[in-house]
């Protein structure tokens, strides 16, 4: 049996003020189940970069609560929720947003240790972790001689690296050919199937949906269409380390 990992309740978001205001989000609600690929769909300006940046604790809503594992997290000062962006929250991103001068290794490694984590384990891990996305070879590369595929991959094992409550992905494959795009997906799909892994994804790309457990449509910041899609397999409930409390 499936339990909601997120609940987002009349979440609003205005940017700006006076002539310049937007109001980007109105009024969402919206519920993620543990275990689920959720895919946010919608045109360019439709509120999906907004609303995934409040679900990541980025950006603070006007109005309205977001709830991870029923923890108000909307409410959260900045420290708090950076706190919670380094613990429990795993972000992926268009642009790979690796540092050059690191292996993808150091790479992985480095938001364990700005977490705490002793040098050792955490590269221990980060090794781990390049080789459930693949990367077990490539681990001592730096990112220009790693492919823009292989540069994603080495984003989401950072990602992972973590043992997040939930990944966020925004555009993930904005940067790549169709080819390795699809690629990403599919790794994507298969850390939430093999894994257990909940995945809230950004997309322009409708051929994604066919992967999606939970197909939600933006218009002008509104909800207009949910669809939920059978999976064939058994769904796999998220492990123990990923259903820890949030540590504030
Ligand atoms: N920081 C900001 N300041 C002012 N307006 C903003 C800001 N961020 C987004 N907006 C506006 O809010 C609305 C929603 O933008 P958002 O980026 O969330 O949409 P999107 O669906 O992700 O678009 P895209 O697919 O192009 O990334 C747009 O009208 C955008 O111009």
């Amino acid at each position: 049996m499936s339990s909601p990992i997120l609940s987002v309740s009349c979440l609003s978001k205005t940017h700006g003020e006076g002539e310049s205001r937007v109001q980007a989000l109105r009024s969402v609600t919206m519920t993620v189940e543990a275990g689920e690929f959720a895919v946010l769909m919608g045109v360019s300006g439709s509120g999906k970069s907004t609303l995934l940046n409040l679900l990541a604790g980025l950006d603070r809503p006007t109005s309205g609560s977001i709830r991870l594992y029923g923890e108000e997290i909307a409410d959260l000062d900045d420290d708090a929720r950076t706190i919670l962006r380094r613990q429990r929250i795993g972000l992926i991103f268009q642009s790979f947003q690796l540092l050059e001068s690191l292996t993808a290794e150091e790479n992985v490694a480095l938001p364990l240790t700005i977490g705490g984590m002793k040098a050792r384990d955490a590269r221990h891990r980060a090794a781990e972790t390049l080789e459930c996305v693949g990367l077990a070879k490539r681990r001592l590369h730096r990112p220009h001689q790693l492919s823009g595929g292989e540069q994603q991959r080495v984003a989401i094992a950072r990602a992972l690296a973590i043992k997040p409550a939930i990944l966020l992905a925004d555009e993930p494959t904005g940067n790549l050919d169709t080819k390795e795009g699809e690629r990403i997906i599919l790794l994507l799909k298969d850390l939430v199937e093999i894994q257990g892994q909940t995945l809230v994804l950004v997309t322009h790309d409708p051929s994604h949906e066919k992967y999606a457990d939970r197909i939600i449509h933006l218009r002008d910041g509104h909800i207009v269409e949910e669809m939920l899609q059978p999976r064939n397999n058994n769904r796999i409930l998220p492990t123990a380390w990923n259903r820890l409390p949030i540590a504030a």
